[in-house]
C-alpha cells in the first residue's frame, strides 16, 4: 500500500465502546469491528479499490462516500453496496456548501437513496468542511427523510451540540460515534456509543483501558488514561499535527509503510517523527524494544 488508505478507524456499538482490541498498532487493526475509509476520491484513486484489501476479514465495513459532486457520491455509494459494505458515511459537500439544514438533508438523502439497503451515517466534521449546521438540528426528523439513517460520526468539540444529539434522540437507537480522541471520555459521559478517530490506530490499548475503566465506573482511572492520551496529542499538536503526521506515526508504530502524502500535504519531518517516537516511549505507549526488534506488542 504505497498511497494513503485514508485513516483506519474502528468502533463498536454500545454497550461495549471500543476501538481496536488488544493492540495499539495499525497492523493489529486487522480485526476491528468497523473500518471507515475516510478518504475523499482523488484523481486516479478510487477509495473503494484502496479499501477493499483492508476490508477483508473485518466484521463490518462502513465506507465514506462523500464527494464534492452528488453524482460521484452516489456512484461511490452504489459501489459500496456492490462490494458488500455494511454502511456508508457522508460528510457535507464543502466547496459549494449547503447553507441550511434542509438543503444538507436533501443532499444526504440523494446519496442515501443510491444505496437504499445500506445503513447511512452522517459524518459531522465542521472544522474541515466549514459546514456549521448543528448536528442536533440536522437529526431532528432525519429518519422521515432518510429512512436508512443509522447514526452520526461527530468530529467536533461542541459538547453542547453532541449532548443534545444524544438527549433528543434517546428513543431512536442511533449510533453516536465521537471523533475527537482527546475528548472521548467527556463524550462517553454524554452518551457516545462509539468512537472513530485517527489516534486509535496507535493509541488503541490505552484507549481501551480507558473504555474498560469507564464501563467499570472507575472514572478516576478513566481520567488518568484520558489525560495520558491528551499529553501525547497535546505534544504533537504543538509540533503541528495532521494527516501527514498521522501517517508517519502509523508507519512508525505498525511497520507498514503508509507512503507519502499527496500535495498539498507535506511529508512529516524526521524531527517530528523522532520527537513523536520519544514521546510515545516516555508516556509508556511503546516499550523501547518494540520498534527495534520489529515486535509490535506495545507495553500496557
Ligand atoms: C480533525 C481530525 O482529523 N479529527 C480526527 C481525530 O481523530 C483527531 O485526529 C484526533 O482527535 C487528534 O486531534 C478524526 O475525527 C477524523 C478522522 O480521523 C478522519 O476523518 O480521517
Amino acid at each position: 500500500m504505497s498511497r494513503t488508505p485514508g485513516i483506519l478507524a474502528s468502533w463498536r456499538r454500545a454497550p461495549s465502546l471500543c476501538v481496536q482490541k488488544g493492540s495499539q498498532s495499525a497492523r493489529h487493526t486487522c480485526h476491528p469491528e468497523v473500518l471507515l475509509g475516510n478518504c475523499l476520491p482523488v484523481y486516479g484513486a478510487n477509495p473503494l479499490t484502496v479499501i477493499r484489501p483492508w476490508a477483508e476479514g473485518l466484521d463490518q465495513v462502513v465506507i465514506h462516500v462523500g464527494a464534492l459532486s452528488l453524482k460521484e457520491s452516489q456512484e461511490l455509494a452504489q459501489h459500496a453496496a456492490e462490494i458488500g459494505a455494511d454502511g456508508i458515511a457522508v460528510i457535507a459537500p464543502f466547496f459549494l456548501k449547503p447553507w441550511t439544514k434542509d438543503i444538507l438533508i436533501n443532499f444526504l438523502k440523494e446519496v442515501a437513496a443510491a444505496a437504499p439497503a445500506l445503513p447511512f451515517y452522517y459524518y459531522h466534521i465542521p472544522a474541515l468542511t466549514g459546514v456549521k449546521i448543528r448536528a442536533e438540528e440536522l437529526l431532528d426528523g432525519i429518519q422521515d427523510k432518510i429512512p436508512t439513517f443509522q447514526g452520526l460520526k461527530f468530529s467536533d468539540t461542541d459538547l453542547l451540540d453532541f449532548g443534545q444529539c444524544v438527549d433528543q434522540n434517546r428513543q431512536q437507537q442511533f449510533a453516536f460515534l465521537f471523533g475527537v480522541d482527546e475528548q472521548l471520555l467527556s463524550a462517553l459521559v454524554m452518551g457516545a456509543t462509539g468512537a472513530v478517530g485517527s489516534t486509535y490506530n496507535y493509541l488503541g490499548r490505552k484507549t481501551n483501558q480507558m473504555l474498560e475503566a469507564f464501563e467499570r465506573k472507575d472514572l478516576s482511572l478513566a481520567l488518568n488514561y484520558q489525560f495520558c492520551i491528551q499529553r501525547f496529542i497535546n505534544f504533537v499538536v504543538k509540533l503541528g499535527f495532521g494527516v501527514s503526521q498521522t501517517k508517519a506515526i502509523m508507519t512508525l508504530v505498525s511497520g507498514i509503510p503508509m507512503g507519502p502524502p499527496r500535495l498539498p500535504l507535506q511529508k512529516a519531518s524526521r524531527e517530528f517523527t523522532d520527537s513523536a517516537e520519544a514521546k510515545l516511549k516516555s508516556l509508556d505507549f511503546l516499550s523501547f524494544t518494540d520498534l527495534k526488534d520489529g515486535s509490535l506488542e506495545a507495553s500496557s
